[in-house]
């Protein structure tokens, strides 16, 4: 599966993206006074290889959740249940991805690729799915696309946790492959459901070590630069996260010409399905906007295995991380949104929805100077 994905990808539609620059040059407004959504208007139309191209909508988000054996190696202060408790919150309706997906109108499906512990059951009580649904909103847990439209949980589980990389590689190339196959069999699935877009969401506690051991091994950086303070951790912590990084590229010397290789070495579960939404989306010509450091970590595995596929995605948000910054520095994708914002989940590309949304209603509604009757200049 995966090889027929990476075969279907392919650059964007040249003579879509001349037309939607004709288009923008005629809408009443000065030119270029639209500034970056204007280029991604024109990408989008190469995307869909029409102008104008749909609007991205409705929009899914899918967060893949995982555990890290490196944990082990204290590089977060955040205990490892809390990654099945947060999956009980998303199921719930408690988190900050579920107000800003029914903000935006967005679906939620939760992925588990390898959570290490037993997801909560709404018998566990108010933490547990069911329990904050009230959070929700008066009404209860009207979802995004209305009423019955709940968060979904999806269970493709191929190993309850990584292995510790800084002892042996985190995942042999089979699980590896079977985890990127879990997320193109996700981006499948919400497209054939009939999503319009994909926003990458991600819940791991420790995974902010493997992301930036990724962004360093495709990237060459040091992994001080790839390196960043994840949830929060005090500087002799950070110092030692950056020092795990190193031990674990200096023990297996990722080549980045190899990217399943990179994934089982010193990636995470959530890391390689992310990759494969990416690819699922490109072979589908279907827009995805990135979350965080560990979205954009896959990123530079899925162009490590189709370079066209950067032509699906769209940088939703600048994390924090400086690692992300590195990662899309390489993509060459400069992000619609710079809040400072570290969380994960899903949350900075929901908040960056609308942004795109805007870019192709325009192209959709605008009038031009001549069917309005004005004069240019
Ligand atoms: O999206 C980001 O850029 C981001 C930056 C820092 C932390 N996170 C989230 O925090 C968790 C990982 O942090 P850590 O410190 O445990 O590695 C994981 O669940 C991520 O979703 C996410
Ligand atoms: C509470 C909490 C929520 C999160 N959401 C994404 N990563 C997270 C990490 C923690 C610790």
């Amino acid at each position: 599966m995966l090889e027929t994905t990476i075969a279907e990808i392919a650059p964007l539609d040249e003579p879509a993206m001349t037309a939607a620059r004709q288009l923008q040059a005629r809408l009443t407004k000065p030119a270029g006074s639209l500034g970056a959504l204007e280029e991604l208007s024109v990408r989008l139309a190469g995307l869909a290889g029409a102008c104008p191209p749909p609007l991205p909508t409705p929009a899914a988000v899918a967060i893949f959740a995982g555990d890290h054996g490196v944990h082990a190696q204290r590089v977060t202060p955040w205990p490892q249940e809390v990654t099945a408790q947060m999956v009980g919150n998303f199921l719930a309706g408690g988190a900050v991805v579920n107000a800003f997906a029914r903000q935006a109108g967005a679906s939620v499906t939760v992925v588990d690729v390898g959570v290490a512990n037993p997801l909560p059951t709404p018998e566990d009580g108010p933490a547990g799915p069911g329990g904050a649904a009230g959070a929700g909103g008066a009404g209860g847990v009207a979802g995004p696309g209305g009423p019955g439209d709940v968060p979904r949980l999806v269970s493709a589980v191929v190993r309850r946790g990584t292995r510790d990389m800084t002892v042996a590689a985190a995942l042999t190339r089979d699980e590896a492959r079977a985890a990127v196959e879990v997320g193109i069999r996700t981006a499948g699935e919400l497209v054939d459901a009939g999503a319009g877009i994909l926003l990458t969401g991600d819940m791991g506690i420790a995974n902010t070590t493997p992301a930036a051991a990724l962004i360093a091994a495709f990237t060459g950086v040091d992994a001080a630069e790839a390196t960043g303070r994840g949830t929060g951790v005090d500087d002799p912590t950070y110092q030692h996260k950056i020092e795990v990084v190193r031990a674990a590229l200096r023990r297996h010397h990722p080549d980045p010409a190899d990217p399943l290789g990179v994934l089982a070495a010193v990636g995470g579960l959530e890391h390689a399905a992310l990759t494969g939404l990416l690819l699922g989306a490109a072979a589908r010509r279907v827009p995805v906007l990135l979350d965080g450091v560990i979205a954009v970590a896959a990123a530079l595995a899925a162009v490590a295995f189709a370079p066209d596929a950067v032509g699906a995605m769209i940088a939703g948000h600048r994390s924090a991380e400086p690692g992300a910054t590195v990662a899309l520095r390489r993509l060459d994708l400069t992000p619609l949104i710079d809040l400072g914002l570290r969380l994960g989940e899903g949350t900075g590309a929901l908040l960056a929805l609308p942004v795109v949304t805007g870019a192709v209603r325009v192209l959709h509604e605008v009038a031009t100077f001549d069917s309005a009757g004005v004069v240019e200049k």
